[in-house]
């Protein structure tokens, strides 16, 4: 639009440090912010995205066809980038975490299944020739493919899904089968009407034995007409409270024929006469789960950074109530309550983006590790991906709704885009496995290691519970952020242990362990939390001591006021675990209480500046609340106009129905 608005350019006047070097750290190095910067501009370069409709104006229908068109302008984008050797299936992940970050559809993609799921899967479950054929077809994009797990009767409980694939050694072929509704699969993205192939879990049944659940490459579709194969029934589950152009849908089977070289042998294999091999772990066939979760939470980053970027620019310009009276209204940024809703959430974009990237560390380490036959770390790589998917996207949703609420009114347009983002990050909290019962996939990892805490030795991140059970560990508290941590720590190993007491009593009480476990649950699931509020604040306090040591000394103070403030905020939300475990006093938490708020104030001057570097560009934000310029207001009247209601100056409902009840004629 031009201007800027008078407001925010006075906030970035009085900005303290340099904002490239913060994006630099932030997006990884200087060659990884300039390819970002590239990419983008040839994404956003591109004509074709400005000759379409608002994408939130249209129908279901309507919505998926304009994303497809969209999506195939940025994927064809992709592919050139592929082909000319810019980007390589081998960095899968950076590619995953640049196409999230660029993504430039509104509400989501229907080719998102394909890259976030489809390959993945292939990359985690299929031998090296599999691989070699399927991979070359799909990275190319020459088929379209979805991910088909969850079903109508069960999402959670894997083990319980009902689809059959049953192996036929005259013929040597799978014969796939849904034998309920219940057995049909619901859910996978992009089956509605985009791909052509989807990986289908299935129950394996050979030699007249069940071996459990599988992963088998279908086709669904004809690759040149893209009609329904026989025997396949599918499509669209229809509107959702957000990703509308997921294209989500339903898939069945009626006795499906498929090759043996369908199933994905990577971990266990069927040989042609119907031996099953059995996989050395057989929990290597929830692999690609792992990634995907792993994946999600680097996602989280690219909403929250949208949604503080919005909230911030707009909390500058918004402006509302004189405090003095007579004297200008003040910018909402200057209450100290809208900085206790704002800068937690631009601290948490930081740690979500430093956490994310160490746990990437850790996911390739183990996976080497796994790929030479050692499996020591599989479980704890499990449980730090399932807790820190739940809290990650738990925080990113609440969030994303405390930015929404940020903005007041506006926040509710679908213009200001944040409505978008409460459904991206809600639908992450669900999917990918529910937040609860992932928790307590940790807390069952937390339980085992405390039981066994005596006689082995610790996997990295759970070592402190060792140190953190000691009673002399934390005799006297420490108001700083290794004071937090340890704290944090204390809390985090006494639920688990009061855990493991209480379920204890309950099985000498005479109960079941599984009776005991699910009474004892929602204690578990806050040990899980606990334990995860541990890795977050260790890795954002490890993670930005490395950033420190790189940069200026103007941009350290600021990073330094950001790492406390995180670490204060949660010592104060987990106040009352704290008091209940560790030896903070009365007066300790009175000073945490008056440091936080010195922190707002301290913070205050950075905040704009602070989202400025998170390098969102407007055509990507898409909100009319959060631009660079800060003409909100402006852009807001422009897209009310854009309402298809302004179309007609009377609209024929006011002849049709309200004239007439208005006259008492209805
Ligand atoms: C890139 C595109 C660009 C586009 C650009 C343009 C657009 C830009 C914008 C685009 C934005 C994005 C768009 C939206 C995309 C939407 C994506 C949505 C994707 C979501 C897909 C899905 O949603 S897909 C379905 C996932 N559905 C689950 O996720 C089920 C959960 N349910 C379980 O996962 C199991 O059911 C559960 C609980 C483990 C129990 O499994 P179970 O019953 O077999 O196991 P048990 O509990 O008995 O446990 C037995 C022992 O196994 C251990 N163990 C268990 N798992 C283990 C493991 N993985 N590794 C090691 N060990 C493991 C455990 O710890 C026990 O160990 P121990 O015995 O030693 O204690
Ligand atoms: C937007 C979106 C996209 C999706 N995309 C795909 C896809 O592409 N492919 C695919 O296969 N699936 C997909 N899913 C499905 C998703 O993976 C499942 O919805 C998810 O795993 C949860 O399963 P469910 O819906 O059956 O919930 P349920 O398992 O029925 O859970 C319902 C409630 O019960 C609780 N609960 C269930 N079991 C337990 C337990 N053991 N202990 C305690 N509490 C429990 C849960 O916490 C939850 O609150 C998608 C879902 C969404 C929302």
């Amino acid at each position: 639009m031009g201007t800027v608005n008078e407001d925010l350019r006075r906030e970035r006047d009085k900005c303290t440090f340099d904002i490239t070097e913060l994006t630099t750290l932030f997006d990884g190095g200087k060659d990884k912010m300039l390819e970002r910067k590239e990419r983008e501009e040839l994404m956003v370069s591109k004509r074709e995205f400005e000759q379409g409709v608002c994408e939130d104006l249209l129908s279901h229908k309507g919505k998926y066809e304009e994303c497809m068109r969209k999506s195939i302008i940025t994927f064809g984008h992709i592919r050139q980038m592929q082909r000319e050797g810019k980007i390589k299936i081998t960095d899968y992940k950076d590619v995953l975490d640049c196409l999230l970050g660029s993504g430039n559809t509104r509400d989501g993609s229907p080719l998102a299944l394909h890259y976030m799921m489809f390959m993945p899967a292939i990359l985690s479950l299929a031998t090296t020739e599999q691989q070699e054929y399927w991979l070359s077809k799909a990275w190319d994009c020459k088929i379209i493919g979805s991910y088909a797990q969850t079903e109508l009767g069960h999402g959670t409980f894997i083990r319980g899904l009902e689809t059959i694939a049953t192996y036929d050694a005259t013929t040597k072929e799978f014969v796939l089968h849904s034998p309920t509704i219940t057995s049909y699969k619901w859910w996978p993205g992009g089956i509605g009407h985009t791909a052509n192939y989807s990986i289908v879990v299935a129950q394996l049944y050979t030699k007249g034995e069940c071996h459990g659940i599988h992963w088998f490459m279908v086709q669904v579709r004809d690759e040149e007409t893209h009609e329904t194969l026989p025997g396949i029934k599918l499509g669209d589950i229809g509107p959702k409270m957000g990703l509308q152009p997921v294209n989500n849908g339903f898939l069945g089977f009626e006795h499906v024929r498929i090759p043996r070289s369908h199933m994905l042998m990577k971990h266990a294999q069927v040989l042609e006469d119907g031996t099953y091999v059995k996989s050395s772990n057989q929990k290597l066939l929830y692999a690609a789960m792992v990634f995907v979760r792993v994946l999600i939470l680097s996602d989280m980053v690219n909403h929250l950074s949208k949604a503080v970027t919005i909230a911030t620019r707009y909390s500058a310009v918004r402006r509302q109530t004189p405090v003095i009276k007579g004297g200008p209204e003040l910018q909402i940024l200057d209450y100290a309550t809208h900085q206790h809703k704002l800068f937690i959430n631009i601290a948490s974009t930081y740690a979500i983006r430093i956490v994310a990237n160490k746990q990437w560390e850790i996911y390739y380490k183990v996976n080497d590790e796994v790929a030479n036959g050692n499996c020591t770390r599989l479980a704890e790589l499990h449980a730090l991906a399932c807790c820190l998917k739940a809290v990650g996207t738990s925080d990113a949703a609440s969030g994303v709704e405390r930015m929404r609420r940020a903005c007041g009114g506006q926040g509710y347009l679908q213009s200001s885009y944040l409505p978008q983002l409460g459904a991206f990050t809600a639908a992450a909290c669900t999917y990918e496995g529910d937040n609860t019962v992932l928790l307590l996939q940790t807390a069952r990892f937390l339980v085992k290691t405390w039981q066994q805490i005596d006689s082995s030795s610790l996997t990295p991140t759970v070592s402190y519970m060792k140190p953190a059970s000691a009673a002399r560990y934390l005799d006297r508290w420490e108001n700083s952020v290794e004071g937090i941590i340890h704290g944090l720590q204390v809390v985090a190993v006494k639920k688990i242990a009061g855990c493991v007491t209480v379920m204890e009593k309950r099985v000498q009480s005479g109960m079941a362990l599984e009776d005991a476990w699910n009474m004892t649950s929602v204690q578990l699931e806050a040990a899980a939390e606990a334990h995860c509020r541990v890795i977050l604040v260790t890795f954002f306090f490890e993670g930005i001591s490395e950033w420190l040591a790189k940069a200026s000394p103007p941009l350290r103070h600021v990073l330094q006021l950001l790492l406390e403030l995180y670490a204060v905020y949660w010592a104060l939300e987990k106040m009352v675990d704290l008091m209940k475990y560790t030896c903070i006093s009365g007066d300790d938490a009175e000073a945490l209480q008056s440091r936080y708020e010195q922190l707002l104030s301290s913070l205050r001057p950075h905040a704009v500046p602070l989202v400025d570097a998170l390098g969102i560009r407007d055509e990507l934000l898409q909100s009319t609340l959060g631009a660079y310029d800060g003409q909100v207001y402006e852009r807001l009247m422009q897209e009310a106009l854009k309402s298809p209601l302004n179309e007609d100056r009377v609209n024929q409902t006011f002849h049709k129905y309200l004239k007439p009840f208005m006259k008492g004629k209805l």
